[in-house]
């Protein structure tokens, strides 16, 4: 974990780190790919503490946990087996956090080159001789149980659903889970939540003005702070990355406020993505169908990853296969992932078909200075 850490540190500081997805391709795909973060070479760092249950809400469990080297991860265990799908009729919002999601989303945003995820690696915890002998957490102490099974068992205490039927068990102490390095905290890189403009309702009812309104974009356009910079270009790069994974849930984005409104959008939270393989939900790709615009070094990327050479399942797979809960998607997701992409490019396709490409593939501002600068 101590590198996983540098690595963070190192991106946060150079902002993004600023790789040729434009001008080369397979350098830069394999840079990316094949920088191998400490997690895969040696073992994590030891659990010191478990410092608090992360809004414990019942079905999300979630441990902050401190390292050995002082690194903070939290970790999300395992709540689903991964040839499970997401029933049909189950509500984005109440749908399971899956940790294998974290982790594939933080190697998918890696091939992608957006770097916008912080580090995750997957990992077995014994929750019995690292979450309830370290804790000095008493109620979590108090939570903590055998199963019928033998296993070592904790739940949450909150004030709804938190009772032993949704607790996370050991096998008999093992526990599968996803450890996301924290970021660095807000006083030292303040950061905010802005609400997604294609936000979806969050009721069993309702409905959201973009579903209804072809013409949605033109008045988010107009709107601050997306009538200039890239912040509307970062939406769509960021719905193009739910889209491949399947994630409906991008209710808020955050941003780090000392790079003002060109900062990168954080995408944190990727847990409820890869529920349905056999499912593409296209309504995730709104603001790209919508706005008819993409980032020249995305659609770069995205058309690289669509070649049989460096097919994204391939690279995803070969990515994937590094992390210690390998294989963390099964070959359906990764499938999935390569339909997904060709809809995506179709969608473009359709775009540029319309409205020319000179409106529709934006050099952003930050690609136009890596390119003047070749700074790599
Ligand atoms: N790696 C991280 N470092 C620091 N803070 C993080 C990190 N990941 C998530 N967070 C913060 O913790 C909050 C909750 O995490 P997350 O969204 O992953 O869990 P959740 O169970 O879906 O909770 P919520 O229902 O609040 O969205 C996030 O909104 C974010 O502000
Ligand atoms: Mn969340």
């Amino acid at each position: 974990m101590t590198e996983l850490k540098g690595v963070w540190t190192v991106r946060f500081r150079v902002r993004q780190t600023v790789t040729a997805s434009q001008t080369s391709d397979k350098a830069a795909l394999e840079h990316s790919v094949h920088r191998r973060p400490c997690y895969e070479t040696k073992p994590c760092s030891l659990i010191l503490n478990v410092q608090s249950v992360v809004k414990p809400s019942g079905l999300h469990l979630k441990l902050a946990l401190k390292l050995q080297d002082f690194g903070k991860a939290m970790f999300k265990p395992m709540r689903q087996e991964r040839h499970e799908e997401t029933p049909e009729n189950f509500f984005y919002f109440v749908d399971f956090q899956r940790h294998n999601a974290e982790i594939a989303a933080f190697h998918l945003d890696r091939v992608l080159d957006f770097r916008r995820v912080p580090p995750v690696t997957g990992r077995f915890i014994n929750v019995t001789g690292e979450i309830l002998y370290l804790t000095h957490n008493e109620e979590l102490r108090s939570v903590f149980f055998t199963s019928p099974a033998n296993n070592t068992c904790f739940f949450a205490k909150c004030l709804y659903v938190c009772k032993s039927e949704y607790a996370v068990c050991g096998h008999p102490d093992l526990l599968e889970g996803s450890m996301s390095a924290y970021l660095p905290g807000l006083s030292i890189a303040p950061r905010i939540s802005i609400p997604n403009p294609w936000i979806r309702t969050y009721s069993f009812t309702g409905t959201e003005e973009w579903e209804v309104n072809p013409l949605y974009c033109d008045n988010v356009k107009k709107l601050y702070p997306y009538n200039s910079g890239n912040r509307l270009l970062n939406i769509i790069d960021m719905v193009i990355f739910d889209f491949l994974t399947g994630n409906m849930d991008r209710h808020h984005y955050e941003v780090f406020t000392k790079f003002g409104d060109d900062g990168f959008l954080l995408h944190l939270d990727n847990a409820r993505g890869f529920g349905r393989p056999s499912h593409d939900e296209v309504s995730i790709l709104a603001p790209l169908t919508q706005c008819c615009m993409i980032k020249r070094s995305t659609l770069f990327r995205l058309k690289l990853l669509a070649q049989s050479e460096y097919r994204l399942s391939d690279v995803m797979r070969a990515s994937l296969s590094r992390d210690p809960l390998t294989p963390v998607l099964t070959e359906d997701h990764l499938q999935a992932l390569d339909r997904r992409l060709g809809q995506v490019l179709r969608t473009v396709g359709k775009c540029v078909k319309k409205l020319g490409e000179p409106q529709v593939v934006i050099t952003d501002f930050a690609e136009s200075s890596r390119v003047t600068t070749g700074n790599r």
